[in-house]
């Protein structure tokens, strides 16, 4: 059974003081929630403040990106040693954000799933088509390539805490979500190629989240679909109450 993981990503929203205001109007109303466990990525000025919050609670927080190496002449950078010496425990890796706008490539995000899983941070690996290919049929084709780079030369027995966030450019910011059947037909590619470079048992066990334009209302279909295992929730994640109606709405069937 693969316990559901909410999860925020703050991209480049909240100060530490809007962080921390958030973190006080939210936690309370989600103390008692034992149906998933909630994550939130917030900006890196931000995580140091939202960790030490979290500390004791049912929320853990995460970095948007690392860098592969432990340090380096590497101007704006934060390392893997960095992330877990402020007690981080999750990082969010090849963002399609981070490919489009940070030049992010698949080796790269290789790189840095090694190095997350060297310093035992949860990583979650986001893939996802544009729209470009999906209208030209390339779906499948995508995302088996981007899953066959990031877990190359990775071993089935280290993919324990491995969670995949499937997120369709198209979908993201935009508010046309996919389908609850698009999006579980995308994931069952994703836990088939999974199975295929670390075995059934791994990609059986493996948390894929969905994410583009979760909000409230669409959270449960999404949900209902025996292969979505979670959310990656974006501007909807930036009000407290819009983030936990996602929490209980979809975990609430
Ligand atoms: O990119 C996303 C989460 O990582 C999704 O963003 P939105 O929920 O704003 O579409």
């Amino acid at each position: 059974m693969r316990k559901p993981l909410i999860a925020a990503n703050w991209k480049m929203y909240k100060t530490p003081k809007e962080s921390l205001a958030f973190l006080s109007e939210f936690l309370p109303l989600v103390k008692d929630h034992t149906a998933s466990e909630i994550a939130i990525f917030p900006t890196m000025s931000s995580l140091g403040y939202v960790i030490e919050a979290t500390k004791g609670t049912n929320v853990t927080a995460g970095a948007q990106t690392m860098h592969w190496l432990n340090e380096g002449p590497y101007t704006g950078q934060t390392s893997p040693t960095m992330l877990e010496s402020i007690d981080c425990t999750r990082v969010l890796l090849g963002h399609s954000e981070r490919r489009i706008y940070a030049h992010e490539t698949d080796d790269m995000v290789n790189l840095k799933l090694k190095a997350a899983l060297d310093h035992d941070l949860i990583p979650v690996v986001c893939v996802g088509e544009t729209l470009d290919k999906r209208q030209s049929g390339l779906t499948e084709a995508v995302l088996r390539w981007q899953i066959a780079c990031a877990l190359n030369g990775i071993k089935g027995a280290s993919c324990g805490n491995v969670v995949i966030a499937y997120e369709p450019v198209w979908a993201i910011g935009t508010g046309s979500v996919a389908t609850p059947e698009q999006a579980n037909e995308a994931h069952a590619i994703i836990r088939r190629e999974v199975a295929a470079h670390l075995g059934v048992s791994c990609a059986s066990g493996m948390r894929i989240l969905y994410g583009g334009s979760v909000k409230p209302d669409n959270v449960a279909s999404l949900m209902s679909q025996p292969e979505i295992d979670g959310a990656l929730v974006g501007g909807a994640s930036l009000q407290a109450k819009s983030f936990v109606e996602i929490i209980r709405n979809a975990t609430a069937a």
